[in-house]
């Protein structure tokens, strides 16, 4: 395994780069000198690093939601709606699923299918096949910083194109853009096309020019317990910030029991911190994105918007610096504009109500910051042992071990032992614990906490827990009770 969490030299991307640009006709258009001056050219208004750390150092939560259609001029209608009629702070391109499997030609065939039946027969916004110029048109026809989100195991070329096209953001990482998205791409190749991103990513910064990096927190989006998603958060952050990133975005997914949601935000950006000092890695702009409930939602609109005031309420009183938003039809399919709009606007009624709130620190929530902080660092350290000190290395040989273990994933490079479970109060915790390094006390925590809601509903803990809280937020609860 040459895999190496060094810096790749300059021979070693070049080389790459070369082959990268040729993987279709519109990135001969890429010019790294040029896009420099285009990335310079840009106000500081639409750059995603210098708005997060102005929130930040206001204590904003801003609002982002998602889309992406296949057309240029209704991509451009579509986030100046999202802009204008639902306020979004910052926005996205939602890239379609065909791209993310670097399948340009049938990328292709859906533009021209959706212009000739006069709507988007793509998830998204194809910007590898329109380019660098429609990019930087895209750019400019909004007014606020405008982020690449999408799931992407090779995503070399959307990074050169999109970034090269006045994007400020690039969402994703080898780990959290495998395990979730692929059933069999090796982690070691994806964390080698992601370092090339964000080595990409430092020939900018070297020259100046701030992109920030969006490791995708919620992994499955099923019951990931903070731990797991914040080892690979943090995992994507290390790996990220020694190929040059200068600005991090860590990311987590709604789970749903508050005081838990807002320990996690508390305590991934203290994790980050410490592991990148512990790694003799230089300091960078740290951020939280919260991302409102990933799993599935009900069908009727006002109990989605119940979903979505939940999320946008924990994202408030965890001070998260950047909450994604879901709209009321989740259920159905890609939302219409309108609806897109709806989310981001509850969303943003309820950030503005608690801007002054915050969530006291009581002995419940000082408990959950110890717990994460003791999980997290249980399964990072032995990740670390695993690599002899190489998070790249350690990463490929955690997840051979089941050390890293994302619950529900479709990749075979997933041990999927462990198995999580609501405890009575709607915290994830885990029922079975595969082959994750946590000690007797850690354990005996979670066991505890289950067998308490096994008590209170009268029946031992099983995976039928399991099946009734994967389905419990869509029946209008948080825990899946039985009948
Ligand atoms: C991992 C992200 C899943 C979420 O991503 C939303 N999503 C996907 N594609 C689009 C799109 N083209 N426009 C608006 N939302 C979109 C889904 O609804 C889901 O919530």
């Amino acid at each position: 395994m040459d895999l190496t969490v060094r810096q790749m030299d300059a021979e070693e991307f070049q080389r790459q780069r070369q082959e990268v640009l040729g993987q279709w006709q519109t990135g001969k258009d890429v010019f790294f000198e040029e896009a420099v001056a285009y990335q310079k050219s840009l106000p500081k208004s639409k750059i995603f690093a210098e708005k997060l750390a102005e929130g930040k150092e206001k204590g904003i939560t801003y609002a982002q939601p998602r889309a992406g259609v296949a057309l240029i001029s209704e991509h451009i209608e579509l986030l100046r709606f999202l802009q204008d009629e639902g306020g979004a702070d910052f926005l996205p391109s939602t890239i379609d699923s065909y791209t993310r499997q670097n399948r340009y030609t049938e990328a292709q065939a859906g533009i021209e299918e959706s212009a000739m039946i006069g709507r988007s027969m793509l998830n998204g916004f194809p910007a590898v096949n329109h380019g660098v110029a429609a990019c930087r048109q895209v750019v400019e026809s909004v007014q606020v910083p405008v982020q690449v989100r999408h799931g992407t195991p090779d995503a070399r070329l959307l990074a050169e194109i999109t970034i090269a096209g006045g994007f400020t953001d690039y969402e994703g990482g080898g780990i959290s853009y495998n395990i979730p998205y692929s059933k069999d791409v090796s982690i070691e190749s994806t964390i080698k096309y992601w370092q090339y991103v964000d080595r990409l990513i430092g020939l900018y910064e070297e020259q100046g020019v701030k992109i920030n990096r969006e490791p995708f927190g919620p992994l499955t989006g099923t019951l990931v317990p903070p731990a797991i998603s914040h080892a690979v958060a943090v995992i994507e952050g290390i790996l990220a910030v020694a190929q040059g990133v200068r600005s991090l975005t860590l990311g987590y997914g709604q789970c749903g029991n508050l005081i838990q949601d807002v320990a996690a935000l508390h305590t991934l950006p203290v994790l980050a911190e410490e592991y990148l000092a512990k790694l003799g890695l230089p300091k960078v702009m740290i951020t939280t994105v919260f991302h409102q409930w990933m799993g599935g939602f009900p069908q009727d609109e006002a109990k989605a918007f119940g979903v979505i005031s939940w999320g946008a309420v924990t994202a408030a009183l965890g001070k998260a610096s950047k909450v994604i938003v879901k709209t009321p039809h989740e259920a159905l399919g890609i939302p219409t504009k309108e609806a897109n709009a709806a989310g981001i606007r509850t969303t943003k009624q309820i950030l503005t109500m608690l801007k002054d709130q915050s969530l006291p620190m009581t002995p419940e929530l000082a408990l959950e910051e110890d717990m994460i902080l003791a999980e997290t660092r249980a399964i990072l350290d032995r990740v670390l042992e695993l690599g002899e000190g190489d998070a790249a290395v350690g990463t490929v040989r955690a997840f051979q071990a089941g050390v890293i273990d994302v619950p529900f994933a479709p990749s075979r490079y997933n041990a999927g032992k462990i198995l999580p479970a609501r405890d009575t109060t709607g915290a994830v915790r885990l029922l079975d614990f595969g082959n994750i390094p946590f000690d007797e006390t850690i354990k005996e925590f979670h066991r505890e906490r289950i067998a308490q809601r096994g008590r209170d509903e009268d029946r031992d803990p099983s995976f039928q827990m399991v099946i009734d809280d994967i389905y419990a937020i869509g029946k209008g609860m948080l825990v899946g009770r039985p009948r």
